[in-house]
């Protein structure tokens, strides 16, 4: 909806209203073309000013409707009726003016926006492009390279930048509306010929042609697979090279192309689902909108590896005091230099001063007596934890939250060497600790639902996506990549090569296919998981047994390169080679490849021939089918959780929407037909044997993934 009043005697003001962003629902839609109408018609009213209601100008088309029937006018004739209507129209951008909001503003003649607001055309994050004549104008506003930018990106701009790229006529730290007011009062009666921004010629900078091919290769490169960036490219490119009309014509083509793509319902399913795990519940009856966190002036960080010293890091920078502990002097020594990099270096992309004064060091455990919480990041195992709990226990003022930051290890079991359980939580941060967004809050048997709640609030304060997980070996994420791994492995020792691997997964649109980065974050951590898990034995056994353990197959290739000092990345040799211990481009090893011949020979296993379609089917349909374990199991709430979590934290392409997303798109049924016929092939790995979960949603007639729940429910209800 939209309302017209008039202020200051001459001007329409138009208020969109569409609570809580205002998006251009049908009803917006609608209002807006009445309002423009009576306004234009109106002989009192000299000017016009459209804003938002409730400080939001307005957050875009309406996302919701994308996937039901159009109805309502559509966007481009009413922002062109803008455009061409013979009174000044003055956007107010107050908070948000994105995608089609945007597009309603470049239709205006002037925009004046509050300092704080945020602008930008975020549609190719959504699978889509500014089709609301979007990719004709900008380029005609602020030139065709920093239309690339914001259109292939979808980034957001500040005010400031807004202003200095010429998408705003003023910024005004005072009220937005009054400020836009009085220059609509201002430009009252001055003629428009210069400010329809679909006249203006599209400045043609020199050397189109190497621009747009520059262009076209970086989205190539960085969109991995990803269709919108690459028509986003195409539409700037028509701007630049056709008459506004045309251009607009190849903008519909272009849009018409993504609107109903895979990869758009992919995209627009992540937004709302990252929204929706915001939503989060435990079984326990802990809640996101009824749970109160405690507020947390002061944490301790215990430990200062990589990941110790990521999580410091993003405490200081969200504003906390932060005591950090770690015993070895020369750890400390090393961690403090790195801390205050990253903090420097963090301070300069923001552009704002660093904040080394917020963190504090000491040698001394008993420097957290006074912290709010805790979050232990000490080497993984089971007897270290343990006893540092039984510390901390002792050592922090009562109701201190005692969190661990373990990616695997049994929560219940730290939270039992307490004396008040209710207070341990998982906080599993992913590397860089400071840098990426995934942060799994894993709740114990006895977690309190204020532990739960203040986890989950510190992690968004810290701007990452929390998920509340339960708790299992691995949560939620790393108990999906145990049957992935296990499979590349297998389709290493049937004739595959680890190159053959990663490029099937790279071509699907991971950032990195399972053994770079199995390289990149160090064979070592695996082989001594599996030592604890009593898997690894001597390698030079052969014949069928050696390769299984505890009753199922087992592949020993990862131990047997690690028994080889081949760690990955950091030793310089693992599943590839690399110029130097350290080093970071990955190239094809002559040795390995001989090593899995020897290896095949010694285990009498005779290669064949794999292709790409097996290897994406094997290691993601194991991933997916534990996926359903997971949610059997009342471990993730949702297909959502498990799909933040893997688009986050685990490089899942997120124009493929996450593993439980593609399943949903690739068909259960047919998921569950290639599980049962790679589990007839290999009834020796049970991961590939199909989940009653996924039998049972693809008996129930493979509802779409919104419906889930509902089944889940139902099943849990039975048990
Ligand atoms: C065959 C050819 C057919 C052609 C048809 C052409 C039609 C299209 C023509 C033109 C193209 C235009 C496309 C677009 O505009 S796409 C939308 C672009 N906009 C965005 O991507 C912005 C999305 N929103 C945000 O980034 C943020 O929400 C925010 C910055 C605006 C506000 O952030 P915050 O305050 O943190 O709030 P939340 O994110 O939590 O959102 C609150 C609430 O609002 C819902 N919501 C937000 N934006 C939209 C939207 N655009 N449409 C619908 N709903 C929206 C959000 O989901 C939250 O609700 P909840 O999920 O119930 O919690």
């Amino acid at each position: 909806m939209a309302q017209l009043s008039i202020v200051s005697g001459s001007v329409g003001l138009i208020t969109l209203q569409n609570p809580p962003v205002n998006a251009l629902s049908a009803a917006v839609r609608q209002g807006i073309v009445d309002t423009v109408e009576k306004a234009l018609s109106d002989p009192k009213v000299k000017s016009v000013v459209i804003r938002g209601q409730n400080g939001v100008f307005c957050g875009g088309a309406d996302i919701k409707e994308f996937g039901t029937k159009m109805t309502g006018p559509h966007l481009i004739p009413m922002i062109h009726a803008i455009e061409a209507g013979n009174k000044p129209m003055v956007a107010a951008i107050e908070g948000s003016a994105l995608g089609g909001g945007l597009e309603l503003a470049l239709g205006c003649h002037y925009r004046v926006a509050h300092s704080k607001a945020r602008l930008g055309l975020p549609e190719v994050t959504l699978g889509l492009l500014p089709a609301a004549a979007g990719s004709q104008r900008l380029p005609r506003l602020i030139g065709v390279p920093a239309a690339l930018n914001l259109i292939t990106t979808g980034r957001h701009v500040t005010a400031a930048e807004a202003l200095q790229l010429g998408i705003v006529d003023q910024v005004t730290d005072h009220d937005t509306v009054d400020t836009a007011v009085k220059f609509a009062l201002n430009v009252a009666g001055q003629s428009l010929d210069a400010r329809r921004i679909s006249t203006f010629p599209c400045p043609r900078p020199a050397e189109l042609d190497a621009l747009f091919e520059d262009a076209m290769q970086k989205v190539r490169k960085s969109a991995r697979g990803a269709i919108a960036p690459v028509a986003c490219v195409q539409a700037v490119r028509a701007a630049a090279t056709l008459p506004y009309a045309e251009g607009l014509e190849r903008e519909r083509e272009l849009m018409a192309t993504l609107f109903n793509s895979g990869q758009a319902r992919a995209l627009q399913y992540c937004f709302f689902a990252q929204r929706a795990v915001g939503r989060w519940s435990t079984p326990s009856g802990a809640r996101w909108d009824t749970s109160k966190p405690v507020p947390v002036p002061k944490a301790a960080v215990i430990g200062l590896g990589t990941m110790g010293r990521g999580i410091a890091v993003a405490l200081a920078q969200t504003g906390l005091s932060v005591v950090a502990v770690e015993t070895q002097e020369k750890q400390m020594m090393e961690a403090k230099q790195a801390v205050s990099g990253m903090l420097e270096r963090g301070a300069k992309r923001r552009g704002v001063a660093p904040v080394s004064d917020k963190i504090s060091y000491s040698g001394n455990i008993r420097a957290v007596a006074d912290v709010d919480l805790v979050i232990e990041a000490v080497f993984e195992d089971m007897a270290v934890k343990e006893k540092l709990f039984q510390q901390l226990s002792a050592i922090c003022k009562p109701g201190a939250l005692l969190c661990t930051n373990t990616s695997a290890l049994d929560v219940d079991h730290l939270a039992s060497q307490t004396r008040n359980p209710e207070l341990v939580v998982g906080m599993h941060f992913f590397a860089p600790a400071h840098v990426m967004k995934l942060l799994e809050v894993v709740y114990g048997r006895r977690s309190s639902t204020q532990a739960v709640a203040t986890a989950m609030q510190l992690g968004k304060k810290m701007g990452k996506v929390s998920v509340a997980v339960g708790n299992c070996r691995g949560f939620v994420g790393n108990r999906m990549l145990k049957p992935y791994i296990e499979q590349a492995f297998y389709l290493l020792e049937e004739g595959a090569t680890p190159e053959l691997v990663d490029r099937a997964l790279e071509e699907f649109g991971f950032s990195m296919g399972v053994f770079r980065m199995s390289d990149l974050s160090g064979l070592d951590v695996g082989w001594r998981v599996r030592k604890g898990d009593g898997l690894v034995e001597p390698g030079l056994a052969s014949g069928p047994s050696a390769r299984v353990r505890q009753g199922r197959r087992y592949s020993p290739l990862g131990d047997l390169l690690c028994e080889q000092g081949r760690f990955g990345q950091k030793t310089g040799r693992g599943w590839y080679q690399y110029e130097k211990p350290g080093g970071r481009v990955a190239r094809s090893d002559p040795w390995l490849h001989s090593f899995l011949e020897g290896y095949r020979a010694r285990h009498g296993l005779v290669a064949r021939r794999i292709d790409h379609e097996e290897v994406l089917e094997r290691c993601l349909y194991a991933l997916i089918n534990e996926g359903f374990h997971i949610l059997e199991d009342g471990i993730a709430a949702g297909p959502e959780d498990i799909d933040v979590i893997y688009v986050f934290g685990y490089g899942w392409p997120r124009h493929r929407g996450g593993p439980m997303f593609y399943a949903g798109m690739v068909g259960l049924a047919k998921v569950l037909e290639r599980l049962e016929h790679y589990h007839q092939a290999h009834p020796d790995v049970p991961h590939l044997q199909p989940c009653s979960l996924l039998r049972r949603l693809v008996a129930s007639g493979s509802p779409p993934i919104h419906k889930w729940r509902e089944v889940i429910r139902k099943l849990h209800s039975h048990l």
